[in-house]
């Protein structure tokens, strides 16, 4: 059954309708995505699945009581550091939610370490670039293991690393049986991703097509984490085959690493009696 069910939905603003006589079923296990010009209603529409705005006529049916988390296109710039922006919303969905502080902290870093955003320090959004604003607005969103996922121009502003890193969680989190929703302009990204593509034009529904998505090949690398058995050693360690990345905090290490040459990176911690915390592939989710 569908996650969220758009029945004959309409939208009106004054006298202006935007969404017109929508009717969509959203699934589990599937990334759709909405297309069409601007001011066609792709962002409204997402705010209507999302539960963030009334519709003016026809029924939005949940399945259930699913969490939902939305990023919305831009994120305002905040006086905020990233870290206090991610605690504060984490905070506000602990309320409801089994995961305590620590675990929360650890998988703002987490995410933050996978973005590249970890030595952001006392830096405030509001003098972010519009592609680290990104990052943390996906992050908010990631950070809810939601089971709808809903995104409004996902790959706008990131780079080509952030935005392959993008595509592999939207996979992961497909391939947990979530539900994704994106709206965006990026053509090339929506036919990597998409099981389908949602064109809209004038507030309505022109085109529901199945689609194929994924010729590119997943990110590479693994991430392998493990303790050191002395600290040290950051330009050596770096310089081990396959490895592209090395990051030590006392004897806490993290290796990204080529997963053609990580069966040997951890022979070789092994046998230097490191212990292995956790191997990821880099677009897992945690
Ligand atoms: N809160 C609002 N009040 C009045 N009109 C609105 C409101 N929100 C959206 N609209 C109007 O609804 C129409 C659709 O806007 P929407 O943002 O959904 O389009 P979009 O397809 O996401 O556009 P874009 O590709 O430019 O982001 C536009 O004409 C817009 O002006």
């Amino acid at each position: 059954m569908a996650i969220v069910e758009l029945d004959h939905i309409h939208k009106r603003y004054s006298n202006e309708y935007v969404l017109r006589d929508i009717t969509l079923s959203i699934r589990r296990g599937e990334i759709t995505a909405i297309v069409g010009a601007n001011g066609s209603g792709k962002s409204t529409l997402l705010r209507v699945v999302a539960g963030l705005t009334a519709p003016s006529g026809g029924e939005r049916t949940l399945d259930g009581q699913p969490v939902i988390a939305y990023a919305p296109d831009r994120l305002p710039k905040l006086r905020f550091t990233p870290r206090e922006y991610l605690r504060h919303m984490t905070n506000m969905d602990r309320l409801g939610s089994s995961i305590g502080p620590a675990e929360s902290a650890e998988k703002i870093e987490w995410y933050l370490e996978r973005f590249g955003m970890a030595g952001t320090g006392k830096l405030q959004m509001k003098d972010f670039s519009k592609g680290m604003l990104q990052k943390i607005n996906l992050i908010q969103a990631f950070l809810r293991d939601p089971q709808l996922l809903v995104l409004d121009e996902p790959f706008g502003g990131l780079d080509e690393e952030a935005a392959r890193l993008l595509a592999d969680w939207l996979n992961a989190a497909k391939q947990r049986n979530g539900a994704v929703i994106v709206a965006s302009h990026e053509r090339a990204w929506v036919s990597e991703v998409a099981d389908r593509i949602v064109a809209l034009g004038g507030g309505k529904i022109r085109s529901d097509r199945k689609s194929m998505p994924g010729t590119r090949l997943p990110n590479k690398n693994k991430i392998v984490e493990c303790l050191l058995p002395a600290e040290g050693g950051g330009d050596e360690e770096g310089r081990m085959d396959g490895v592209v990345r090395f990051e030590a905090n006392g004897r806490r290490a993290r290796y990204t690493v080529d997963s053609a040459q990580s069966d040997r990176l951890l022979r070789q911690l092994l046998e230097k009696g490191a212990s292995i915390i956790s191997v990821q592939e880099k677009g897992d989710l945690p």
